[in-house]
């Protein structure tokens, strides 16, 4: 379909309307359906489980933010399955707890839930001085917490940028030097993960203040890479494309509108799943990553260059349309 069509339809849906019927304008509406995968995400089916062998984090300790939902529960999960003692922190107290009492009847490993807004300093060390006291300093740290909504930026108040950019860069900021500096003085290493996305690079227009922040969390990220490899800590960034959780797409993307096109720019077809993003923070946090530090990896199906490449939409173009192309190209002689 064209990407004027995409639009209009998208438009439509906005107003109300999709396949001629009104319908509510909430992402839970029933009859607001997820748009399906595009054919070829036949060839890319996402694996849940978790790659590395057993016991890969056997008596170690692992700290993630916003661990009680989304992506931060599918890692948190996963760096339990594999023995890891874990340490959630976020917010809402009873989302932690409920999701640590799951994982840890699922895992047999103990999940401790620790409530912390991190865009406060001193809760922040308030949390990490508790977890100390219950576990030790992790050797696993993942920087997963964040706060986003779409908006023009015309109708950002002073407030609303703040709030992004001290849950995103802020937040990230006092978790990882507040941490670093321990493990420093205890003569301890540790691997950090920060999860941006793939706008940190780019910047997007309606998420300014989140890409703002996410660019920062890398400049950080790829910083402390240099100054604290002499310390035994390495630092290491996902930038995942979009994937389907409730904190993000009822803020992104509230109505379901914009799901079409967004499958429609991603090569594979398909949206990510959190499991594929648990798979390589494990990665990075194992054993087997110890030489990887400063690394940006993007997970996105591809959408990312798909989106960047002047020519990419010729992809639309027909066999028989690309012969009227070809013949004329052809017949072009000299400059
Ligand atoms: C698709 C591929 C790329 C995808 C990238 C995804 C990136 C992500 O980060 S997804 C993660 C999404 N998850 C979350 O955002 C979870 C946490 N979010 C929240 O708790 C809230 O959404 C919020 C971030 C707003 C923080 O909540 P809090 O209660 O602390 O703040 P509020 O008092 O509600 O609001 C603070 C100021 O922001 C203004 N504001 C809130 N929402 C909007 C909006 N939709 N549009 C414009 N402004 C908004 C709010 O009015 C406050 O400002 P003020 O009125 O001036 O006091
Ligand atoms: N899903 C997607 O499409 C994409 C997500 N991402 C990134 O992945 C990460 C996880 O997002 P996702 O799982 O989708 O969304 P969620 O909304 O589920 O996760 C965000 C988490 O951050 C926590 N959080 C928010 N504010 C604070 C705060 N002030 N202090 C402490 N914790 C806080 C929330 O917990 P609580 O409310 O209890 O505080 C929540 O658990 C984020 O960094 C996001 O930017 C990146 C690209 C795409």
């Amino acid at each position: 379909m064209a990407a004027g069509a995409v639009f209009s339809r998208n438009w439509a849906l906005l107003s109300g309307l999709r396949y001629g019927r009104k319908v509510r304008l909430f992402h839970s509406s029933s009859l607001l359906r997820d748009a399906p995968p595009l054919p070829q995400a036949s060839f890319f089916p996402p694996s849940e489980g978790t790659m590395l062998p057993p016991h890969s984090f056997q008596n170690r300790v692992a700290f993630i933010t916003g661990g009680g939902t989304g992506l931060g529960r599918a890692m948190t999960h996963g760096l339990s399955e594999l023995g890891a003692t874990c340490v959630i922190a976020s917010r809402k107290l009873d989302v932690l707890q409920k999701t640590a009492e799951e994982i840890t009847a699922q895992t047999g490993n103990k999940v401790f839930p620790l409530q912390c807004d991190v865009r406060d300093p001193q809760a922040v060390t308030q949390c990490l001085d508790q977890m100390e006291k219950l576990t030790g300093l992790p050797q696993v740290v993942i920087n997963n917490a964040a706060g986003n909504f779409v908006s023009p930026s015309e109708r950002l108040s002073p407030n609303g940028w703040r709030t992004i950019v001290d849950i995103v860069l802020n937040g990230t900021a006092y978790v990882t030097l507040e941490l670093g500096k321990r493990l420093i003085q205890q003569g301890k290493g540790a691997a950090f993960v920060a999860i941006t996305t793939i706008y940190a690079e780019s910047g997007s227009g309606f998420v300014v203040p989140s890409a703002s922040a996410k660019a920062g969390v890398e400049a950080l990220y790829k910083s402390l890479t240099s100054e604290w490899g002499r310390y035994g800590l390495r630092f290491n960034i996902i930038q995942p494309g979009p994937i389907r959780t409730k904190g993000a797409f009822s803020r992104l993307d509230p109505t379901g509108a914009f799901e079409e096109s967004m499958l429609g720019r991603i090569p594979a077809g398909r949206l990510g799943t959190p499991a594929e993003i648990k798979n390589l923070a494990l990665y990075m946090c194992s054993d087997y990553a110890t030489w990887m530090s400063g690394a940006v990896v993007r997970l996105d199906g591809g959408e990312y260059v798909s989106m960047a490449g002047e020519f990419n939409d010729l992809r639309k173009v027909t066999s028989e349309q690309w012969d009227l192309i070809e013949s004329m190209i052809r017949k072009t002689k000299g400059s």
